[in-house]
């Protein structure tokens, strides 16, 4: 069998590299067969994801190796039967944590190596200008201005180069919950599966709006805490803009994961949602900004996936 290791190096600052810097010279001294497959520069996973499928043989595995962001860039290139192994190597490891995995290259290498084959869901999403999968979360405002601003901002690169990654997300997450205007959503889902979508939320002072699929996001804050990615429920977490002392009154709630007994605080547990906005918004996949356009209706439901662990 050969180990097919699709890696990104780059991820969780550098821990991808640092990963293979463990993991390779085990795979040496144990004449374990392998052919890495690393990203060179950002978008190159599609195209390192059919190199692997075109050269891979049955019983071969495709183990992935980087962060939150690198999972799910691949599982979108993956036919949906193709069992794949991860090994976590990313800075926020929310998907990780959402399965306990080990964050031990070592270990997690060797639960790749396994016969434990476990079913899992992902949600399925499509909109006019929107397809794709998210193991993970589907963020419309306030976390998704907070990842894009965190992104592009340059205070951001000064701090990664003094190790003071974190406090650049502070300072980012904290000018944008000040910053942030509200915006105009409504919500459906179809009850019964049969194409007959049902409103069941409407707002125009909608702040943040996640979708999840585990209890994860943003570095292991609990946002849903019972949501679970081996079941076919989604979890829609929403929480309208109020007073910023109210709001930031609340911080300490989600630290702990007791927000959702809040009042303020919407929670929806479906298998199916539809979701459309006003006016156009970033929306945050996995960690990776996209955008969703005005009244282009997304709609986010499940599917079944394979990983070894
Ligand atoms: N060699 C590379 N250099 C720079 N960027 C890369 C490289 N390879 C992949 N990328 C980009 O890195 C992003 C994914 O990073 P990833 O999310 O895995 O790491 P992370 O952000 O550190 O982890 P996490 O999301 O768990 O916090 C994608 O946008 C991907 O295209």
């Amino acid at each position: 069998m050969t180990y097919y290791l699709l890696a990104n190096p780059n991820s969780g600052a550098g821990k991808g590299a640092r990963t293979l810097e463990i993991l390779l010279p085990y795979l040496e001294k144990n004449t374990i067969e392998y052919k890495l497959f690393a990203t060179e520069k950002m978008g190159q996973e599609a195209s390192l994801v059919k190199q692997i499928l075109d050269e891979k043989k049955r019983g071969d595995r495709l183990i992935i190796i980087g962060g939150d962001g690198t999972i799910s860039l691949v599982i979108n290139e993956l036919p949906a039967d193709e069992a794949f192994g991860y090994i976590p190597a990313g800075s926020g490891n929310d998907f990780a944590r959402s399965l306990k995995l080990s964050l031990n290259p070592i270990e997690a290498f060797e639960a790749a190596c396994s016969q434990n084959i476990h079913e899992i869901y992902i949600m399925r999403y499509r909109s006019r200008g929107l397809n794709g999968y998210a193991l993970n979360n589907i963020g419309i405002g306030l976390d998704a201005t907070i990842v894009k601003s965190a992104n592009k901002s340059k205070v951001k690169t000064l701090l990664n180069k003094l190790k003071l990654g974190s406090l650049s997300y502070v300072l980012t997450a904290l000018h944008v919950l000040i910053t942030k205007k509200p915006f105009s959503m409504s919500v459906s889902t179809d009850q019964n599966s049969v194409s007959k979508f049902d409103e069941i939320m409407r707002t125009d002072n909608a702040f943040l709006m996640t979708f999840t699929k585990h209890p994860y996001f943003g570095g292991g804050v609990k946002i849903s805490p019972k949501a679970s990615n081996l079941n076919q429920e989604i979890h829609l977490v929403e929480y309208d803009k109020h007073h910023l002392i109210r709001t930031f009154s609340l911080v300490p709630r989600v630290l702990k994961g007791t927000h959702l007994e809040h009042p303020l605080f919407m929670h929806k547990i479906k298998t199916n949602f539809a979701v459309v906005l006003k006016e156009e918004e970033p929306v945050q996949i996995d960690g990776e900004i996209y955008h969703l356009s005005a009244n282009d209706e997304l709609f986010i439901s499940t599917e079944k996936r394979k990983i070894i662990y």
